[in-house]
């Protein structure tokens, strides 16, 4: 039977998501209700600008006191999609102190303080769900969560952020500029208030974070993940690819160690075969892959970025919560008993695609062997182009410790007949 005193949600943020789900909580509101068992209703929305329109936001609602409205006591969930940590930290902690649950999409403050939230939120009795901060619609923070409470986990691998996709692809497949592909990502809604979060795969990591957690049962933080942004993959770098029949992606690999005793977390742009699935994932698109032990390969794809995606998510969420609110019940909360530690970068196994510019004489070749075979790392493949005394090497390793690969690099720069090394990259997805 359908209870008829509303459950309130109060919105915090009405930017590209917030203005989303007050649209969606409004047209469907009746279709919420039945699935809720309950009518579910906008009781305040906290914006920072008043006077901007807001179609469809009834402007009593309005206000500019978010504290004010987590603090009202009434309010069943608050939906927090300002971004930042403060005072979105402190707005969402105040909501629990005042029985409320929260929805939150905002990545870069669960991957900075999810341990504490989730913390508050127990001590409160409430949930905190966010399904909206990781791959957009894509659901995977539940399925995770809880679809694979059972299983084990191995690995974690995925594109996580749609602004870099799309820039990546549109470098790719139009040729397009970088700035002029971020400047389109921004019209559309994908980017983050400071793109700099996504080029510099600040985004992407704060993902890997919050996945790498879920997925090993541990506690992993935005400073436990190996980070290296797009902003320096060329035109040069694609051609390479598609000379390895391969592209560029930027990817975030979260990895249980093959004895089990650790676990590593890295976001960085990598080659992968066209032939790979991930190859093919397009414009604001995301794609992850969960290898699990009795599940074996999984893949989750979709809208990984944008407005009304990502409200998908949130009122996903939003009525999860409701629906516990009704069995007086909470969700799970956070599952970090492992206490697995985080490897640094150097103890990863990758491959490398090395491009040097070497001078075109006598026994090069064999310094450059040499320098790979002094650090343990074995060659798979080089390829060599003479030009004008000078010529380009390029070299594709085997699997290798990343420091053993990095310390490879390092002593390449120092030979007199290495002019310059043009481009490195990891080779992923093979
Ligand atoms: N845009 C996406 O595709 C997307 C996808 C997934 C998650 N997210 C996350 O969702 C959150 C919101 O993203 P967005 O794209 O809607 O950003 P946005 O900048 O469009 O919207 C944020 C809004 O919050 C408002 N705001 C800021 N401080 C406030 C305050 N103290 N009180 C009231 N309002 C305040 C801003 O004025 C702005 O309108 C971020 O955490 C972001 O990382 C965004
Ligand atoms: N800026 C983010 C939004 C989705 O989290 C992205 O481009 O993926
Ligand atoms: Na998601």
């Amino acid at each position: 039977m359908m209870r008829t005193r509303p459950l309130k949600v109060a919105l915090l943020g009405c930017g590209v998501v917030g203005s989303e789900v007050a649209r969606i909580m409004t047209t469907h509101a009746d279709d919420l209700a039945a699935r809720i068992g309950a009518p579910v209703e906008l009781a305040g929305v906290a914006v920072r600008r008043p006077d901007k329109v807001r179609g469809g936001v009834p402007a009593e609602l309005i206000t500019t006191d978010a504290t004010a409205l987590v603090k009202r006591g009434d309010i069943d969930v608050v939906v927090e999609v300002i971004g930042g940590i403060e005072p979105a930290r402190t707005l969402i902690t105040t909501a629990f102190e005042h029985g409320a649950s929260v929805v939150s999409a905002n990545k870069a403050l669960l991957a900075q303080d999810g341990a504490s939230l989730y913390a508050a939120a127990e001590q409160h009795g409430q949930d905190l769900y966010y399904e909206a901060a990781v791959a957009g619609a894509i659901p995977l923070i539940r399925p995770l969560r809880e679809s694979l409470a059972g299983d084990k986990i191995n690995r974690v691998m995925g594109i996580v952020n749609g602004t870099t996709n799309f820039i990546l692809d549109k470098m790719d497949t139009s040729g397009a500029g970088y700035s002029e592909a971020l400047d389109e990502a921004t019209a559309l809604g994908y980017a983050e208030a400071d793109p700099t979060a996504d080029v510099e795969a600040f985004d992407a990591a704060a993902k890997a974070a919050i996945l790498a957690g879920i997925a090993f049962h541990t506690r992993v933080r935005l400073d436990d993940v190996y980070r290296e942004g797009m902003t320096e993959v060329t035109a040069a770098d694609f051609a390479s690819a598609k000379e390895m029949g391969c592209t560029i992606k930027l990817l975030a690999i979260c990895e249980r160690a093959a004895d089990g005793g650790s676990v590593t977390a890295r976001v960085h742009p990598a080659m992968i075969p066209l032939s790979h699935p991930l190859a093919s994932v397009r414009e604001a698109y995301n794609a992850v892959f969960v290898e699990a032990e009795a599940a074996g390969q999984l893949m989750f794809y979709g809208p990984g970025a944008g407005g009304s995606p990502t409200a998908s998510a949130v009122l996903g969420d939003v009525v999860a919560v409701c629906r516990n609110r009704l069995n007086e019940a909470t969700g799970p909360g956070e599952s970090a008993y492992t206490q697995l530690p985080v490897s640094s970068m150097g103890e990863v196994v990758t491959r490398y695609h090395i491009s040097l510019d070497v001078a075109d004489k006598p026994g090069v070749l064999a310094q450059v062997a040499t320098v790979f075979a002094e650090h343990g790392v074995s060659i798979d493949t080089v390829r060599q182009q003479g030009k004008d005394g000078e010529a380009s090497l390029v070299v594709v390793t085997h699997r290798a410790p990343d420091a053993a690969l990095s310390g490879t690099v390092e002593a390449l720069r120092k030979l007199d007949t290495v002019r310059g090394v043009a481009s490195i990259m990891r080779v992923e997805g093979e």
